[in-house]
Protein backbone atom coordinates (compact mmCIF):
# COMPACT_ATOMS: atom_id res chain seq x y z
CA UNK A 1 0.00 0.00 0.00
CA UNK A 2 1.31 3.64 -0.83
CA UNK A 3 2.17 5.95 1.74
CA UNK A 4 -0.12 9.19 1.98
CA UNK A 5 1.33 12.26 1.37
CA UNK A 6 -0.76 14.12 3.96
CA UNK A 7 -1.24 17.51 2.31
CA UNK A 8 -3.41 18.08 5.55
CA UNK A 9 -0.28 17.69 8.20
CA UNK A 10 2.25 19.06 5.84
CA UNK A 11 -0.20 22.40 5.35
CA UNK A 12 0.07 22.86 8.87
CA UNK A 13 3.58 22.28 9.70
CA UNK A 14 3.81 25.04 6.88
CA UNK A 15 1.35 27.10 8.66
CA UNK A 16 3.55 27.35 11.65
CA UNK A 17 6.98 28.21 9.72
CA UNK A 18 4.91 31.19 8.36
CA UNK A 19 3.36 32.41 11.50
CA UNK A 20 6.59 33.07 12.98
CA UNK A 21 7.24 35.03 10.13
CA UNK A 22 4.24 37.41 10.34
CA UNK A 23 5.13 37.46 14.22
CA UNK A 24 8.70 38.90 12.96
CA UNK A 25 7.17 41.22 10.42
CA UNK A 26 4.68 42.27 13.25
CA UNK A 27 7.57 42.83 15.60
CA UNK A 28 8.91 45.70 12.87
CA UNK A 29 4.67 47.28 12.48
CA UNK A 30 4.79 45.73 9.05
CA UNK A 31 0.83 43.39 8.87
CA UNK A 32 1.02 41.54 5.35
CA UNK A 33 -1.93 42.39 2.89
CA UNK A 34 -3.48 40.32 1.33
CA UNK A 35 -6.69 40.76 -1.51
CA UNK A 36 -8.83 38.16 -3.48
CA UNK A 37 -10.71 39.53 -5.93
CA UNK A 38 -14.05 37.64 -7.25
CA UNK A 39 -16.06 38.32 -9.77
CA UNK A 40 -19.51 36.61 -10.04
CA UNK A 41 -21.13 33.84 -7.99
CA UNK A 42 -19.48 30.49 -8.90
CA UNK A 43 -19.96 28.47 -5.91
CA UNK A 44 -17.00 26.27 -5.60
CA UNK A 45 -15.36 29.56 -6.05
CA UNK A 46 -16.93 31.25 -2.96
CA UNK A 47 -16.13 28.24 -0.97
CA UNK A 48 -12.23 28.78 -1.88
CA UNK A 49 -12.48 32.39 -1.22
CA UNK A 50 -14.08 31.42 1.95
CA UNK A 51 -11.02 28.91 2.77
CA UNK A 52 -8.41 31.56 2.32
CA UNK A 53 -10.41 33.87 4.14
CA UNK A 54 -10.49 32.16 7.20
CA UNK A 55 -6.85 30.81 6.81
CA UNK A 56 -5.75 34.76 6.30
CA UNK A 57 -7.26 35.93 9.18
CA UNK A 58 -5.72 32.93 11.64
CA UNK A 59 -2.39 33.96 10.36
CA UNK A 60 -3.05 37.39 11.35
CA UNK A 61 -3.49 39.04 7.90
CA UNK A 62 -4.72 42.13 6.48
CA UNK A 63 -7.61 40.42 4.44
CA UNK A 64 -9.84 42.39 1.47
CA UNK A 65 -12.19 39.99 0.18
CA UNK A 66 -13.39 41.97 -3.19
CA UNK A 67 -16.55 40.74 -4.48
CA UNK A 68 -17.31 42.24 -8.16
CA UNK A 69 -20.65 41.69 -9.97
CA UNK A 70 -20.41 39.06 -13.03
CA UNK A 71 -21.33 41.89 -15.32
CA UNK A 72 -18.13 44.26 -14.73
CA UNK A 73 -16.03 44.68 -17.92
CA UNK A 74 -12.75 43.85 -17.90
CA UNK A 75 -11.45 47.80 -18.35
CA UNK A 76 -12.99 48.23 -14.91
CA UNK A 77 -11.54 45.28 -13.47
CA UNK A 78 -8.20 46.05 -14.43
CA UNK A 79 -9.29 49.31 -13.07
CA UNK A 80 -9.77 47.68 -9.61
CA UNK A 81 -6.56 45.82 -9.25
CA UNK A 82 -4.38 49.06 -10.54
CA UNK A 83 -5.93 50.30 -7.10
CA UNK A 84 -5.02 47.89 -5.56
CA UNK A 85 -1.18 47.41 -7.06
CA UNK A 86 -0.55 51.15 -5.57
CA UNK A 87 -2.50 50.29 -2.55
CA UNK A 88 0.71 50.62 0.29
CA UNK A 89 -1.67 48.05 3.18
CA UNK A 90 -1.84 45.48 0.04
CA UNK A 91 1.29 43.27 -0.24
CA UNK A 92 -0.39 40.57 -2.14
CA UNK A 93 -3.49 40.64 -4.85
CA UNK A 94 -5.21 37.66 -6.05
CA UNK A 95 -8.10 37.63 -8.98
CA UNK A 96 -9.94 34.24 -8.86
CA UNK A 97 -10.34 32.11 -11.81
CA UNK A 98 -11.84 31.31 -13.40
CA UNK A 99 -13.64 35.12 -14.97
CA UNK A 100 -16.80 35.44 -16.79
CA UNK A 101 -16.13 34.38 -20.30
CA UNK A 102 -16.42 38.27 -21.46
CA UNK A 103 -13.08 39.31 -19.83
CA UNK A 104 -9.28 38.11 -21.09
CA UNK A 105 -7.60 36.25 -18.36
CA UNK A 106 -4.19 37.01 -19.65
CA UNK A 107 -5.21 41.23 -19.69
CA UNK A 108 -5.96 40.74 -15.91
CA UNK A 109 -2.89 38.91 -15.17
CA UNK A 110 -1.07 41.37 -17.04
CA UNK A 111 -2.49 44.13 -14.98
CA UNK A 112 -1.23 43.20 -11.62
CA UNK A 113 1.85 43.97 -10.47
CA UNK A 114 4.75 41.48 -10.54
CA UNK A 115 5.55 42.38 -7.01
CA UNK A 116 2.17 41.69 -5.47
CA UNK A 117 1.35 38.86 -7.92
CA UNK A 118 0.02 36.27 -5.36
CA UNK A 119 -0.72 33.16 -7.54
CA UNK A 120 2.90 33.57 -9.58
CA UNK A 121 0.78 33.83 -12.60
CA UNK A 122 2.05 37.11 -14.29
CA UNK A 123 4.34 36.55 -17.39
CA UNK A 124 7.45 38.29 -15.73
CA UNK A 125 6.95 35.78 -12.98
CA UNK A 126 6.32 32.73 -15.01
CA UNK A 127 9.46 33.91 -17.38
CA UNK A 128 11.54 33.54 -14.33
CA UNK A 129 10.48 30.38 -13.73
CA UNK A 130 11.11 28.78 -16.92
CA UNK A 131 14.76 30.65 -16.95
CA UNK A 132 15.29 28.74 -13.25
CA UNK A 133 16.04 32.46 -12.12
CA UNK A 134 13.01 32.54 -9.78
CA UNK A 135 14.80 33.51 -6.61
CA UNK A 136 12.60 36.94 -5.13
CA UNK A 137 10.15 35.68 -7.09
CA UNK A 138 6.47 34.31 -6.58
CA UNK A 139 6.11 30.69 -8.10
CA UNK A 140 1.89 29.07 -8.53
CA UNK A 141 0.43 27.94 -5.28
CA UNK A 142 -0.38 24.31 -5.89
CA UNK A 143 3.13 23.41 -7.81
CA UNK A 144 5.27 24.63 -5.39
CA UNK A 145 3.27 23.26 -2.80
CA UNK A 146 3.52 19.86 -4.54
CA UNK A 147 7.13 20.67 -4.82
CA UNK A 148 6.90 20.77 -0.72
CA UNK A 149 5.32 17.03 -0.99
CA UNK A 150 8.62 16.03 -2.50
CA UNK A 151 10.83 17.57 -0.21
CA UNK A 152 9.06 16.85 3.42
CA UNK A 153 8.83 13.12 1.88
CA UNK A 154 12.08 12.88 0.47
CA UNK A 155 11.28 11.74 -2.73
CA UNK A 156 13.96 12.14 -5.22
CA UNK A 157 13.31 13.79 -8.57
CA UNK A 158 17.06 13.92 -10.04
CA UNK A 159 17.22 12.24 -13.46
CA UNK A 160 13.55 10.44 -12.81
CA UNK A 161 10.87 10.49 -15.32
CA UNK A 162 8.08 12.90 -14.79
CA UNK A 163 4.81 13.42 -16.41
CA UNK A 164 2.70 16.10 -15.81
CA UNK A 165 -0.99 15.40 -17.38
CA UNK A 166 -2.39 19.15 -18.07
CA UNK A 167 -0.83 22.61 -19.24
CA UNK A 168 -2.64 24.98 -17.73
CA UNK A 169 -0.47 28.23 -16.60
CA UNK A 170 -2.28 27.74 -13.08
CA UNK A 171 -0.81 24.33 -12.58
CA UNK A 172 1.04 22.18 -15.99
CA UNK A 173 3.33 24.64 -17.13
CA UNK A 174 5.04 25.80 -13.65
CA UNK A 175 4.99 22.21 -12.17
CA UNK A 176 6.82 20.84 -15.68
CA UNK A 177 9.00 24.20 -14.86
CA UNK A 178 10.19 23.02 -11.20
CA UNK A 179 10.30 19.61 -12.14
CA UNK A 180 12.69 20.34 -14.90
CA UNK A 181 14.61 22.59 -12.91
CA UNK A 182 14.71 20.14 -10.09
CA UNK A 183 16.88 17.97 -13.33
CA UNK A 184 13.39 15.79 -13.81
CA UNK A 185 12.95 14.27 -17.58
CA UNK A 186 9.01 15.75 -18.10
CA UNK A 187 7.20 15.04 -20.45
CA UNK A 188 4.09 17.42 -20.21
CA UNK A 189 0.61 15.78 -21.99
CA UNK A 190 -2.30 17.05 -22.63
CA UNK A 191 -6.04 16.26 -24.48
CA UNK A 192 -4.09 15.79 -27.75
CA UNK A 193 -1.81 13.28 -26.71
CA UNK A 194 -2.04 10.12 -27.86
CA UNK A 195 -1.54 6.61 -26.14
CA UNK A 196 -1.37 8.20 -22.73
CA UNK A 197 -1.22 5.46 -20.39
CA UNK A 198 1.92 4.30 -22.70
CA UNK A 199 3.59 7.62 -21.20
CA UNK A 200 2.10 7.33 -17.51
CA UNK A 201 2.93 3.68 -17.15
CA UNK A 202 6.64 4.95 -17.80
CA UNK A 203 6.30 7.32 -15.09
CA UNK A 204 8.01 7.44 -11.69
CA UNK A 205 6.19 10.51 -11.17
CA UNK A 206 2.75 11.44 -12.16
CA UNK A 207 0.98 14.52 -11.90
CA UNK A 208 -2.62 14.55 -13.08
CA UNK A 209 -4.50 17.83 -13.32
CA UNK A 210 -6.92 17.24 -15.87
CA UNK A 211 -10.33 17.44 -14.16
CA UNK A 212 -11.97 14.28 -14.65
CA UNK A 213 -13.11 12.54 -11.50
CA UNK A 214 -11.08 8.87 -11.65
CA UNK A 215 -9.25 9.42 -14.92
CA UNK A 216 -6.19 7.53 -13.69
CA UNK A 217 -6.84 3.84 -13.10
CA UNK A 218 -4.09 1.33 -11.77
CA UNK A 219 -3.46 0.43 -15.49
CA UNK A 220 -2.51 4.03 -15.99
CA UNK A 221 0.27 3.81 -13.14
CA UNK A 222 3.97 2.48 -12.65
CA UNK A 223 4.43 0.26 -9.76
CA UNK A 224 6.44 2.64 -7.33
CA UNK A 225 5.36 5.79 -8.52
CA UNK A 226 4.73 8.84 -6.88
CA UNK A 227 0.92 9.74 -7.89
CA UNK A 228 0.13 13.84 -7.51
CA UNK A 229 -3.39 14.12 -7.60
CA UNK A 230 -4.58 18.28 -8.63
CA UNK A 231 -7.97 16.88 -9.93
CA UNK A 232 -11.33 18.87 -7.55
CA UNK A 233 -14.00 16.88 -9.03
CA UNK A 234 -17.36 15.80 -8.18
CA UNK A 235 -18.44 12.03 -8.54
CA UNK A 236 -22.18 10.98 -9.05
CA UNK A 237 -22.95 11.84 -5.27
CA UNK A 238 -21.60 15.03 -5.36
CA UNK A 239 -18.70 14.16 -3.37
CA UNK A 240 -15.01 15.73 -3.88
CA UNK A 241 -12.99 13.33 -5.62
CA UNK A 242 -9.50 13.57 -7.54
CA UNK A 243 -8.40 12.94 -11.04
CA UNK A 244 -7.02 9.57 -9.64
CA UNK A 245 -8.88 6.33 -8.78
CA UNK A 246 -7.58 6.61 -5.07
CA UNK A 247 -8.87 3.05 -4.20
CA UNK A 248 -7.62 0.93 -6.81
CA UNK A 249 -3.84 3.07 -7.42
CA UNK A 250 -3.02 3.13 -3.88
CA UNK A 251 -2.20 -0.43 -4.06
CA UNK A 252 0.44 0.14 -6.68
CA UNK A 253 2.33 3.70 -6.30
CA UNK A 254 4.53 4.18 -3.61
CA UNK A 255 3.82 7.78 -2.49
CA UNK A 256 -0.23 9.06 -3.29
CA UNK A 257 -1.87 12.50 -2.24
CA UNK A 258 -5.79 11.68 -1.51
CA UNK A 259 -8.24 14.34 -2.28
CA UNK A 260 -9.67 15.94 -0.20
CA UNK A 261 -6.90 16.51 2.14
CA UNK A 262 -3.51 16.43 -0.14
CA UNK A 263 -2.80 19.00 -2.73
CA UNK A 264 -5.75 21.52 -2.13
CA UNK A 265 -4.87 22.54 1.79
CA UNK A 266 -0.88 22.94 -0.08
CA UNK A 267 -2.35 25.44 -2.26
CA UNK A 268 -3.94 27.93 0.56
CA UNK A 269 -0.87 27.08 2.74
CA UNK A 270 1.89 27.82 -0.09
CA UNK A 271 -0.85 31.19 -0.90
CA UNK A 272 -0.47 32.32 2.67
CA UNK A 273 3.16 31.81 2.44
CA UNK A 274 3.96 33.66 -0.44
CA UNK A 275 1.89 36.81 0.54
CA UNK A 276 4.36 36.80 3.52
CA UNK A 277 7.43 36.69 1.06
CA UNK A 278 6.01 39.57 -1.01
CA UNK A 279 5.87 41.34 1.94
CA UNK A 280 9.30 40.66 3.08
CA UNK A 281 10.64 41.02 -0.40
CA UNK A 282 9.00 44.64 -0.18
CA UNK A 283 9.84 45.56 2.55
CA UNK A 284 13.33 45.14 1.35
CA UNK A 285 13.57 47.02 -1.49
CA UNK A 286 11.60 49.52 0.80
CA UNK A 287 14.95 49.72 2.77
N1 LIG B 1 -6.29 32.76 -9.03
C1 LIG B 1 -6.58 31.56 -8.57
N2 LIG B 1 -5.69 30.91 -7.77
C2 LIG B 1 -5.97 29.68 -7.28
O1 LIG B 1 -5.14 29.09 -6.56
C3 LIG B 1 -7.22 29.07 -7.59
C4 LIG B 1 -8.10 29.78 -8.41
N3 LIG B 1 -7.75 31.01 -8.89
N4 LIG B 1 -9.29 29.26 -8.76
C5 LIG B 1 -9.74 27.97 -8.23
C6 LIG B 1 -8.58 27.06 -7.90
C7 LIG B 1 -8.93 25.91 -6.96
N5 LIG B 1 -8.16 26.14 -5.76
C8 LIG B 1 -8.27 25.40 -4.58
C9 LIG B 1 -7.56 25.69 -3.44
C10 LIG B 1 -7.72 24.98 -2.28
C11 LIG B 1 -8.61 23.94 -2.20
C12 LIG B 1 -8.79 23.21 -0.92
O2 LIG B 1 -8.45 23.69 0.13
N6 LIG B 1 -9.31 21.97 -0.92
C13 LIG B 1 -9.50 21.20 0.31
C14 LIG B 1 -10.95 21.11 0.76
C15 LIG B 1 -11.98 21.45 -0.26
C16 LIG B 1 -13.40 21.07 0.10
O3 LIG B 1 -13.62 20.34 1.10
O4 LIG B 1 -14.28 21.48 -0.64
C17 LIG B 1 -8.92 19.81 0.10
O5 LIG B 1 -8.63 19.43 -1.02
O6 LIG B 1 -8.77 19.10 1.10
C18 LIG B 1 -9.31 23.61 -3.32
C19 LIG B 1 -9.14 24.32 -4.51
C20 LIG B 1 -7.43 27.28 -5.92
N7 LIG B 1 -7.60 27.82 -7.12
Amino acid sequence: MATILDGKALAAEIDKNTMLEVQKLSDRGITPGLVVILVGHDEASQLYVRNKERRAKKMGFHSVIRNLPETITETELIQIVQKYNTDPTINAILVQLPLPAHINDFHVTMAISPQKDADGFHPLNLGKLILNQANQTPVACTPSGIMEFFKAYNIPLDGKRAVVIGRSAIVGKPMAALLVNANATVTVAHSHTTNLSELTRKADILVVAVGIAHFIKADDVKPGAVVIDVGMDRDVQHKLVGDVDFKEVEKKAAYITPVPRGVGPMTITMLMAQTVSLTKWSSEQDG
